[in-house]
């Protein structure tokens, strides 16, 4: 298969080697939850997760409902509940991403896309709102640049969010998240229930954030959205990252891909084989002690129920399977 469009900026794995401006080592992510009030139950969501980012690069969190790619987002922002506890180890820009930390950074430095155009405020001219975001002295001007990069006009700045079609409100979300300054953008979901034409738009907006230099992290379950705009693609299953490819890795028919999950997706595709994967994601409590893709595995063998597979670096991209 040729990839969609945006191949053009998009980078190949090598030119990211520098320091990551976000990285995610060993996380993971436990909730506890009393039952009648004094049973403790815990439950492990998300296991030992590793993802980086660097600036000017779109790395999409791909993975089927459930799999723990919101609870990451909201574990970057510091917007996890209180009873969810995270181990391992989070660093933005060289320094450890501390609660602390994320509340100073969250809304300046690491910015969320969100998935509904409600943020916006409904009384208030949505240039006024993207004005506030910026530190400048000639706001109204520095305002209509950035609309105009996001194909929005001069009018627009002057109508309530109300007054706007859908696609618009979303270029005003992201014209925000320009504004801001942030460094590190976090996009859950921002696609679902839009037409082609909107879903174009937006991905291709992403991209340009990404090639004003900012580093994205772009949650979604539709494998062929990821590929549209990303550099790398994480894939998730129960909580684990299986692998990180490169985009380029999706070429052709996927040989080139590392894990049977992330093959198995390709070849569900309807631009594929449309051959649907037998079976389910197992729940967190309902994990095999090996690898919690072998009940579903074509090459499961004995070590891949007893052991959980160790990541290894393979090709410029990252694999957890003893069979890659
Ligand atoms: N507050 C919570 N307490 C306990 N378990 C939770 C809580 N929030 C989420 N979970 C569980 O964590 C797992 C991952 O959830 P998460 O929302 O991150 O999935 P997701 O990959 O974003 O799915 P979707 O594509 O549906 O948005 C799910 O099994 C979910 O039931
Ligand atoms: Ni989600």
């Amino acid at each position: 298969m040729v990839l969609p469009a945006a191949d053009k900026t998009r980078r190949p794995f090598a030119e990211h080697e520098g320091e990551p401006l976000f990285e995610v080592q060993n996380m993971s992510l436990t909730f506890h939850q009393y039952h009648k009030g004094w049973q403790e139950m815990t439950s492990q969501v998300i296991s030992d997760v590793e993802l980086a980012i660097h600036e000017g690069e779109v790395v999409a969190v791909v993975g089927a409902s459930g799999s723990g790619k919101s609870l990451l987002a909201d574990a970057i922002l510091g917007l996890l509940p209180v009873n969810a506890e995270v181990s391992g180890r989070l660093s933005f820009a060289g320094e450890p991403l501390t609660d602390g930390q994320q509340e100073r950074l969250r809304g300046r430095d690491i910015t969320l896309i969100p998935q509904s155009i409600s943020a916006l405020d409904p009384l208030m001219k949505v240039g006024k709102q993207v004005q506030h975001m910026l530190k400048g002295k000639h706001k109204q001007a520095e305002q209509e640049a950035i609309f105009q990069t996001m194909g929005l006009s001069r009018d627009a700045g002057k109508c309530y969010p109300f007054e706007l079609s859908g696609g618009m409100a979303r270029r005003v979300l992201i014209a925000a998240a320009l504004a801001s300054d942030a460094s590190l953008m976090i996009a859950d979901e921002p696609t679902p229930g839009l037409d082609e034409a909107a879903l174009t738009d937006v991905t291709a907006n992403i991209r340009k954030l990404a090639d004003v230099g900012k580093g994205v992290m772009f949650v979604t379950h539709d494998i062929m959205t990821a590929l549209s705009v990303a550099d790398k693609i994480a894939v998730f299953y129960a909580g684990e990252t299986v692998e990180i490819a490169n985009v380029q890795d999706f070429q052709g028919n996927g040989e080139n891909v590392r894990h049977p999950y992330t093959r198995a997706l390709w070849n569900a595709l309807p631009q594929q084989t449309f051959t649907p994967i037998a079976g389910s994601q197992p729940l967190p409590d309902e994990k095999p002690a090996g690898c919690a893709f072998a009940p579903r595995c074509p090459l499961a063998s004995e070590i891949c129920w007893q052991t959980s597979p160790p990541s290894k670096t393979q090709h410029g991209g990252m694999v957890r399977c003893f069979h890659a």
